[in-house]
């Protein structure tokens, strides 16, 4: 497996709504080849929201990000084939066999990455490869989600609490996929609660620390209103 490149993904004065009420402002986070961003808050802080943000799934009111310097915005296409996105949402569709899934996925993604079975393998659910996805149990569902990951190459995983679900041997497999990724010089940003030895790479962002007060709710509230 080949080295992805020497990449920085970068955000600064990120600010995010969802349904009218603003959820995190000025908001910088970095990352580099190798590294890994853990994003901490409680419930409702705009974990999932950022996340949703960084893979360009939702767009940020103010701020932008860059990758190796280059605006994100400006080439979406480019932006979407470098990263793999695992949310919450079970996208399996529930005729389908896992091993069908996995395919039109890889298919979809260029083919760059390890084959279906391989991936099936690694997250120990090729034993289930022909089962439609509705029957698969919700560890299952998830480890298959998981395996996407493995099947094209894209060096920055953004990954919406990805052991939620899994079992003690699927939280290791996650955890090796991981490490090899960031050998390559893959990036990982992930609202999870596997710890991570801080330090070597591994930071840490509190969304609690970009929250809005509430004269800057104020504020913003008024410049939405004088602009609708
Ligand atoms: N599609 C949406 N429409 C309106 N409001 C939303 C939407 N998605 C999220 N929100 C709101 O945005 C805020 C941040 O939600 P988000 O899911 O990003 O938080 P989180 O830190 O991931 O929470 P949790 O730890 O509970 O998963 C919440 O107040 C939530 O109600």
């Amino acid at each position: 497996m080949e080295y992805f490149g020497d990449h920085r993904f970068e955000g600064a004065g990120l600010r995010c709504r969802r349904g009218g009420r603003l959820v995190f402002d000025r908001l910088d986070f970095a990352l580099g080849a190798g590294g890994v961003l853990i994003l901490k808050g409680p419930n409702g802080s705009g974990k999932s929201s950022l996340l949703r943000v960084m893979a360009s799934l939702v767009r940020a009111e103010a701020g932008g990000m860059t990758w190796d310097g280059a605006t994100v915005a400006d080439d979406p296409a480019a932006h979407a084939a470098r990263l793999h996105y695992v949310g919450h949402a079970d996208a399996a569709k529930p005729a389908m066999s896992a091993e069908e899934l996995l395919t039109f996925w890889r298919e979809m993604r260029g083919g760059t990455g390890i084959g279906v079975g391989a991936a099936l393998e690694r997250f120990g659910i090729s034993h289930r490869a022909d089962f439609p996805a509705r029957y698969l149990s919700s560890g299952q569902k998830r480890r298959l989600a998981l395996s996407r990951l493995l099947v094209s190459e894209a060096p920055l995983w953004i990954l919406d609490e990805p052991t939620v679900g899994l079992d003690a041997n699927g939280v290791a497999a996650l955890e090796e996929v991981i490490a090899e990724h960031r050998a390559r010089g893959g990036m990982v940003v992930a609202a999870t609660h596997i710890r991570f030895e801080t330090g070597d790479g591994v930071t840490e962002l509190d969304l609690s620390a970009f929250a809005p007060g509430p004269a800057e709710l104020d504020a913003a509230d008024a410049l939405l209103g004088a602009a609708v």
